[in-house]
Formats: C-alpha cells, sequence, structure tokens
C-alpha cells in the first residue's frame, strides 16, 4: 500500500468509527448530538389556546384573547395544569433553555419556576408586571403592587435555590406600564443584577402608541433605556419596527433581540430584518412566542425564521436569504448569548454544561425516511426541516437526561 493509499485507508475508517460514534454508546449512522435549543421568548401562561385566537392585530388580539386567559392564573391548579403541559411539551421538542412569561400573579409565576426545576429544564421566569390595562380592567396591578409582588417574587424564587431556574424582571411592554413602574423596574434589576424581559416595536400601531404615552423619549428605545432597562441582561421580544439608530442603542447596551416569526407572521405584525440586526452586531436569539405564535416547537421557529428571510429576499433579491446553519447557530449559540447564558450554554464548548438533544433522522414511526446514509450537515438540514420530537430520542440538561420523561 502506497503512502497515499494507506492515509485514504484510515479516513475512511476514522470516517467509519464517527459513523458510528461512541458517546457514551453507539450512535448510529442516522444519530447525531446536537445543542439544546434556547427559547428567549415564550408565555407559558399562553399555552392553553395555542392554535387559536390568530385573527386580530397585536393590541386587539391582547384585549380580545391574551388578558382575560391571563387573569385565571389567579386559580393554581389552571395554572399547576397549563404550566406542567407548556414545560413537558418544550422539553420534548428540545428546548432546554426557555425565557418564559407568567402572569401578574406571584404564587402561580413561583409554580412555574417550580415546574420547570422538577422537569430539568433550564429557565428564566417572570412574574408579568403591568399597572396600565383600560381594556380589561381587573387584569392589573397598582403600581405599590407591582413593585412589592416583584421583589416577593425574585426573594422568593431565589431562596429556593434551584440550579438551573431564575428570575427575570418583566415589564410586559411600555403600553402597560406607566414612567413609575418602569422606572422601579430598572432599580430592582439594577440592585439584584438581574435578567430583564419585556416587548418592542412589534407593530406600527404600538410604535404610534408608545410616542403618545412617552413623548418625552426620542424612541421606544429610548424609553427602555431612560428607565435603565437596556442591560446586558435585557432580551426584548420583537424589534420588527426599529430604527438603525434604535439598533445602535442596542448594541451600545449590550441588549440583545428575540426573533418571533411564526408570531410576527400569525399577528401581520411585520418582518424582522434579521442581516440588519446583525451588521448592527446586536445579539440575537429565536423566540416562539406562544400564543402569539402557535407553535411551542423551536423547530417551528427555525423554519418559520428561514421563511422570514425568503419573503425578504422575494420582496429585494439583493437581499441575501439566511442559511439553515445560521438559523440553527441563531437556535442555540445565539439564543445563549441573547439570554447571557452562554458562559454555560449554547454549544458543546469545554467548560459549559452539557445541554444536548440526541436525534435519529430514521426514527422508527417518525418523519423522516432515509433513503441512504447521509453526510452528517445533510442529516442536520433534514431533521431541522421535517424532524419534529420523534427524532428527538433524548434530552439532556447539565448532563442530567430530561427526555424521555420518566414520570
Ligand atoms: O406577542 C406578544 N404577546 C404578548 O403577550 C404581548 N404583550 C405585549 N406585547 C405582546 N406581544
Ligand atoms: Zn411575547
Amino acid at each position: 500500500m502506497d503512502r497515499w493509499m494507506l492515509i485514504l485507508y484510515w479516513k475512511k475508517v476514522i470516517s467509519f468509527i464517527c459513523h458510528k460514534a461512541v458517546f457514551f454508546g453507539l450512535l448510529h449512522s442516522s444519530e447525531f448530538f446536537m445543542p439544546g435549543l434556547v427559547d428567549t421568548h415564550i408565555h407559558a401562561s399562553q399555552y392553553s389556546y395555542a392554535g387559536t385566537a390568530l385573527d386580530m392585530p397585536l393590541l386587539q388580539w391582547l384585549n380580545a384573547y391574551t388578558f382575560p386567559v391571563e387573569s385565571c392564573f389567579k386559580d393554581l391548579e389552571f395554572a399547576r395544569k397549563v404550566y406542567t403541559q407548556i414545560v413537558r411539551r418544550t422539553l420534548r421538542n428540545g428546548t432546554t433553555t426557555a425565557c418564559y412569561f407568567a402572569t401578574i400573579h406571584t404564587e402561580a409565576s413561583l409554580l412555574l419556576g417550580q415546574i420547570a426545576n422538577d422537569f430539568g429544564q433550564r429557565a428564566l421566569v417572570g412574574k408579568v408586571c403591568m399597572d396600565r390595562n383600560d381594556c380589561v380592567k381587573h387584569y392589573k396591578e397598582t403600581l405599590q403592587d407591582s413593585q412589592d409582588e416583584t421583589c416577593r417574587f425574585i426573594k422568593e424564587l431565589l431562596e429556593k435555590k434551584y440550579p438551573l431556574v431564575k428570575p427575570v424582571v418583566t415589564p410586559r411592554f411600555a403600553p402597560s406600564c406607566t414612567g413609575a413602574l418602569l422606572e422601579q423596574l430598572g432599580e430592582i434589576a439594577k440592585n439584584n443584577n438581574l435578567h430583564i424581559q419585556s416587548h418592542i416595536s412589534e407593530t406600527h400601531e404600538e410604535v404610534k402608541l408608545v410616542k403618545e404615552l412617552f413623548p418625552e423619549s426620542e424612541s421606544y428605545t429610548d424609553v427602555y433605556r431612560k428607565h435603565n432597562l437596556l442591560t446586558d441582561k435585557t432580551v426584548m421580544a420583537h424589534g420588527c419596527h426599529l430604527s438603525d439608530e434604535e439598533l445602535a442603542l442596542f448594541r451600545e447596551t449590550g441588549a440583545s433581540l428575540s426573533h418571533c416569526p411564526n408570531s410576527n407572521f400569525s399577528l401581520c405584525s411585520g418582518v424582522l430584518n434579521v442581516r440588519n440586526v446583525l451588521k448592527h452586531k446586536v445579539k440575537l436569539g429565536l423566540g416562539t412566542d406562544v400564543a402569539g405564535g402557535y407553535s411551542a416547537s423551536m423547530l417551528d421557529a427555525v423554519r418559520r425564521a428561514l421563511d422570514a428571510s425568503k419573503v425578504l429576499t422575494i420582496q429585494d433579491p439583493k437581499y441575501k436569504t439566511l442559511s439553515f446553519e445560521e438559523v440553527f447557530r441563531i437556535a442555540t449559540l445565539g439564543g445563549s448569548q441573547a439570554l447571557s447564558l452562554d458562559d454555560q450554554t449554547g454549544n458543546f464548548e469545554v467548560g459549559k454544561d452539557f445541554d444536548a438533544l440526541r436525534i435519529n433522522v430514521a426514527a422508527e414511526g417518525g418523519p423522516i425516511d432515509l433513503i441512504q446514509d447521509e453526510e452528517p450537515k445533510i442529516l442536520l438540514e433534514k431533521f431541522l426541516n421535517l424532524g419534529d420530537d420523534r427524532n428527538i430520542v433524548e434530552v439532556f440538561v447539565a448532563g442530567r437526561r430530561v427526555v424521555p420523561i420518566t414520570e
């Protein structure tokens, strides 16, 4: 055997071993491990009506469907039922980290934290804050209650010492909060070095409303910045209609965006220009935004993000469509960076926790037919475009196997 034949032989041997890779046991040639999916924006409290009620624009949708349903979370048994289902469903679909909105109710929000911890999901959990709501008057807090209950929620959740579940300060969005409440929440986040989440520039109508409610601010982004709510631990959902100046403020403060394409299509809100966000070097993750987004699966978010980018290419052929590799990165490492958790999760870098999915593209009874052996990149592309929870054989969070769910 000459030298080249020997090299070729060893390449074949190595490739064979990789295909049948040993990783806590044998992997089949249709299997691979990938980093867990990071959902940077999901309303756990809206899961009961996911897949319905998508016939109105945002502000009407909130009044007609969202606020009446969220007000029911005063009932802890209802909360337990919905929160158990959403945590189970997202885990089975490969969401190893979720950034949750709960409701204004402290006890139910603490329960969501407990359920995420019990099932082993990494989570940020937010008790929603809102002291303005003219349409559904029974679903709001006083300024004092919102402030006191937020402090109680943070204190009690931190006292539980859940290793993977932390509180996130959650003003719903500027139209639901007075300037005084935003001010208080900025203070609370700063004093406790906490994460912050909210919504921004989802629809044109909402941007106009914010201008009317906060005339002294230069922009929607400026409203949050003025109240110390834009930090390197802030994640804002949507941002479809942000100006370049506003994106520059995001970059300056280290705040990030959560791209929620299913919701943006379903409520006809807008289409985020991801290339422009990346050009401004703003951290970006993906979100399902249940129930404005009708699917709790991050695989759906990946597909809708690709569709959204294709819509922009159709409108302007010079717009460079996102590749599946780019969206895969946004759904994993990008999400962990957006949540400032990239020191712990997001990829398989040495030193990080093992948050991982074992995928079998050819799972028995699954949605994908593999006609022949495929290289790893094709397996990943097929899974992202065609796969579902039947292909997600095992899920690990911080090294613990959490799927299949045993109880
Ligand atoms: O998609 C959204 N869902 C919500 O619940 C919400 N609240 C304010 N803005 C919002 N956008
Ligand atoms: Zn949302």
